[in-house]
Order: structure tokens, then sequence, then C-alpha cells
């Protein structure tokens, strides 16, 4: 963000008007979170702090004053020791500045913390620490400048004592801070402010970070086309685990079918087979046993996508398995006990998947998956964590959670934020593996079919709403698939 400010300043872009707009859009959402009706005019306390975050409180403060509010300013720090436009916009303020104490949102109905942004690099402490935990415990309205006071905005984690908004205005783009947990929490509802930076800075970054949507893969999707037959929309399989354990791969089955693959089998062990036959009408069933019994089915080379893990059992077995759909060179998509079965054995799925670098392998773990394979990627960035995961396995790591992060072995990562608390729900992770393999299937490259099977995933949960169970993610992807196709192409 820093970078895009230089550039929007060198593309002619004065600073001061940047602060401007962004005071503009602070002072505009605060009045959108007033409580009305007090039969008073309503009184705002603004929180400053020493650099240009607070410099965008000065400008909120001041819109809000002229517009006939009833505005308080406290200021961390000294107002002759403030710099550049941060000075120029205390004295355009023109009104009382009164030192920051805990006691400073007194009376207020809403709180603007201006007092922390981009430039947090350490953390909060003293008077400004104790002014976040009064606010935090005012029960008061708190709209924060661009990221809540405390937070990373790089990393999503408080660097120590961190405010609690209630809504928080950002400018031009969002920063990973407002996706990743538990940044996304803090942050309460976010909005993004317009501050006059030219689009062209973007393409002035090398940007490797998305949040992830329809933009990101919607030009990669693979719609079905008029000239098309189903065999030519792929052949997924997933492999079922025994007896009493079936259920996560016909979920899996499942979503691959909604997902669009042109058919779907599933490999079934013998014992497992009259559970699962009783179950499915348009997922088909073939017997199989062992690695052997993997590799006979997936030597029909019409079968491009393989979905392994749920529910496999924990071990040298699930190991085998995998090796066997890896080496028959079907895009593979590794979930489970079939990423747990390799704790201890990292070197063994590595060098399996880079000895077929050109098929796509997709590893779904959630985080204490991730840190059996992972053990050493502690990074607090979850992005940073992926990427590198990414980078040393040679597959696109879906590293799971409310804040599900895509990596690519190339760097690109995207940001999931669209998934509801209720998809954190039995089951829902094999039908996330099952909508990943079906549009691998139908030859969508690995980092856009992660990234657009982990954003069906949280719109149909979205869709759906509380009460979601596992069965229902497959049964709503078509009302978001529909809301996709406009115009039909
Ligand atoms: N052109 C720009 O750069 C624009 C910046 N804007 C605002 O400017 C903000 C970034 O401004 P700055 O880079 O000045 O950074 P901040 O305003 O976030 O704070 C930096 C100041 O706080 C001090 N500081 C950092 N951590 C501290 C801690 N834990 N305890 C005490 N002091 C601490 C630093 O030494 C520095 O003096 C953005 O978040 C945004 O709100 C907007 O006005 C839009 C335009
Ligand atoms: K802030």
């Amino acid at each position: 963000m820093g970078r895009a400010d230089h550039l929007a300043v060198e593309l002619g872009v004065p600073s001061l008007a940047l602060m401007e707009n962004a005071g503009a859009g602070v002072a505009a959402q605060a009045r959108l979170l007033l409580p009305g009706g007090a039969g008073r005019i309503a009184r705002i306390a603004v929180l400053c702090g020493p650099g240009n975050n607070g410099g965008d409180g000065f400008v909120a403060a001041r819109l809000l004053r002229d517009a006939g509010l009833e505005v308080r300013v406290a200021l961390l720090g000294n107002v002759a020791a403030l710099k550049g436009d941060a000075a120029e916009m205390a004295a355009r303020w023109a009104g009382e500045i009164v030192p920051l104490t805990a006691d400073a949102i007194a009376g207020a109905d809403l709180i603007i913390d201006a007092l922390f942004g981009a430039g947090l690099d350490r953390p909060v402490t003293g008077i400004a620490a104790e002014a976040i935990a009064a606010l935090n415990g005012s029960g008061v309205p708190v709209l924060a400048v661009d990221v809540p006071s405390g937070l990373d905005g790089n990393t999503g984690q408080p660097l120590g004592p961190v405010v609690r908004a209630s809504h928080t205005v950002t400018f031009f783009r969002r920063k990973p801070g407002h996706l990743l947990m538990p940044g996304r929490a803090l942050c309460g509802g976010v909005t993004v402010h317009d501050i006059g930076s030219p689009p062209e800075v973007l393409d002035r970054i090398a940007i490797k970070t998305w949040t992830n949507g329809p933009d990101l893969w919607r030009d990669a999707f693979p719609w079905p086309r008029l000239e098309g037959h189903k065999y030519g929309r792929g052949h997924a399989l997933v492999v079922s685990g025994a007896a009493a354990h079936t259920g996560a791969a016909r979920l899996g089955a499942r979503g691959a079918l909604r997902a669009g693959a042109g058919l779907v089998t599933l490999a079934s062990p013998e014992n497992a087979l009259i559970v699962n036959a009783s179950q499915l009408t348009a997922v088909m069933l073939l017997p199989f046993s062992g690695p052997e019994g993997l590799s006979g089915i997936l030597a029909d080379r019409r079968k491009n996508a393989v979905l392994l893990g749920p529910a496999l059992g924990v071990g040298e077995e699930t190991r085998a398995l995998v090796e066997a759909a890896l080496a028959a060179g079907a895009a593979t998509v590794l979930d489970a006990d079939a990423l747990t079965s390799f704790a201890g054995h990292q070197a063994e799925l590595f060098a399996a998947i880079a000895s077929i670098a050109e098929r796509p392998v997709v590893l779904t773990p959630h985080d204490g998956e991730f840190q059996r394979l992972f053990p050493d990627l502690v990074s607090a960035a979850k992005p940073e964590r992926a990427r590198q995961a990414a980078a040393r396995s040679g597959a696109v790591v879906v590293l799971k959670g409310p804040d599900t992060v895509i990596a690519a072995p190339d760097g690109r990562v995207a940001i999931n934020d669209n998934a509801p608390p209720w998809l954190a729900t039995a089951g829902a992770g094999d039908v996330l593996g099952g909508f990943t393999v079906g549009l691998l299937a139908q030859r969508m490259p690995p980092f856009e079919a992660a990234s657009a099977a982990v954003w069906l995933h949280g719109a149909a949960a979205a869709a759906f709403g509380p009460g979601l169970i596992a069965e229902d993610l497959p049964d709503w992807l078509p009302q978001v698939l529909r809301g996709l196709i406009d115009p039909v192409p």
C-alpha cells in the first residue's frame, strides 16, 4: 500500500488530496454508523496517532464538525511532533486537541480509531494500550481507519493490544490483514473507499496476492459447451474408505458431479461395495483392492482426476494408494488421511509429485494436517506459510480455515473471505475435495480450479444459510453457478 501511495503521487495525485479523500471516506462511514434518534447532537471521539493514520483522523474530525456534529479530538503525543500531511491536517482542524487518555472516549456515541495504520511496527504500549482497552470495553461502536490499531495489515495478526472495531474503512484495496483471521473478525465490516489512486499503479506493482473471487478464475472456468459431450468433461475418480467409512467419499463424488465432471466413479473396497451401491445413483461404482487395484482402474487414462484421503485411514496402505494414483498420471487431490499418512514421510510425497511435474496436484490440509506435513513453516503470515509449502511440495496448497488460502508453486496466492461460520461442519472438507477434483477433471488449471472450488464452496454455504450440513453443499452449487453465468456463455 505504501508503494501504491508513492506511485499515485508520482502519477500526479498530491498526497494531501489522498489524505483528504481518505478522511472524507471515514467521515461518510461514521455518519452511517451513528445511532439515530438520540434527540441530541451525536458526540464523536476521534483518537489520533502520530502518523498519517492520525492525519486521516484529523480530516474526518473536521468534516464531521463542519457537518454539525460534536467532535472531540485526542492525540497520542505532541502536536508539535506531527510531520508532513498529518501536521497540515491537524492545523486545518483548527480546534481543541486534548492529550490521549483512557477517558478520551467518555460520553461518545461513536469512536474513530485513527491511532495506527500501515505504519504500526511494534506492539502498542502505554497510554495508547490503555485507550484501546477502554475503547474495547466501552460498548460504543468503533470505526477503525484503514486497520484496527494494533493489527498487522500484512498478516492479520495483532502485534499486541488491538482495537476490536465495529467497522473499518480502508483505502484503494483491501490488505491481507482484512481477510486473514483474526484480523477479519477484528475489522468488523470492511468498506473500501476510493481515494483517487489511479488504477495504473497496480500494473506497476508485482502483485502476487489476491482476494479470491470469480475475477481470478472466471476465464478458466470450464462451462459446458454446446458442441461438447460428457466424455469431453472428464472422468473423476473418488476413492472410498472401508465399510464403516464411506460417507466422506460419497460426499466428494457428489461434489465432483455437481462441479461439472462428465463422469464420476467411486472406487470402493470390496467390503464397502454394498453400502456404497445402496446409496449411489448418478455416480458409478467400481470395486478395487489395494494399490494394484487402484492402478488398474487408473490405467484407463480417461479417468483423468482422482481424489484420495477422506476416511481412508492413516498409514502405509494409504501412502501406497497415493503413490499409485500419482504414478498413474491423473490430476490428484490429496486430503485428510492422504496427507496425515505422509507425516514423517514428506520426502516420499514430494518426490512422487516432482516425478509427475506436468500433472496437477492439489493438497487440501487444514491447519493440523498442514503442521504435520510442514512442521517448520510457522511464519505468522498464513499466505507465506502456504506459499512456501506450495514451492516445496510442487503442489497447489489449499490451507483451509475460516480464511482459506490457496497458493501455487509459482508464488501466486489467493485469500478467500466468503466462508460463513456455519461452513465449519462435518464433511464440508470432503465436498471441497470433490468440487476441486471435479474441476480438475475438466482440465481447469490447478490454482484456478482450487480457488474456484473454495469460493464456490463458501458461496454455496452462504446461499444456504445456517443449519447447513455437508450434503447441502453440492445441492446448492447450481444456484451459485447460475449467478455466475451472466450473460450465458
Ligand atoms: N499517501 C499515503 O501514504 C496515505 C496514507 N494514508 C494513511 O496513512 C497511514 C499510514 O501512515 P504512516 O505510515 O504515517 O503510519 P501510521 O500512521 O500507521 O503510524 C506511524 C507512526 O506511528 C509510530 N508507531 C508505529 N508503531 C507504534 C507503536 N506500537 N507505538 C507507538 N508508535 C508507533 C511510527 O513510529 C510512526 O511515527 C495509512 O494506514 C492510512 O491511514 C491515507 O491518508 C491515504 C494516503
Ligand atoms: K487505525
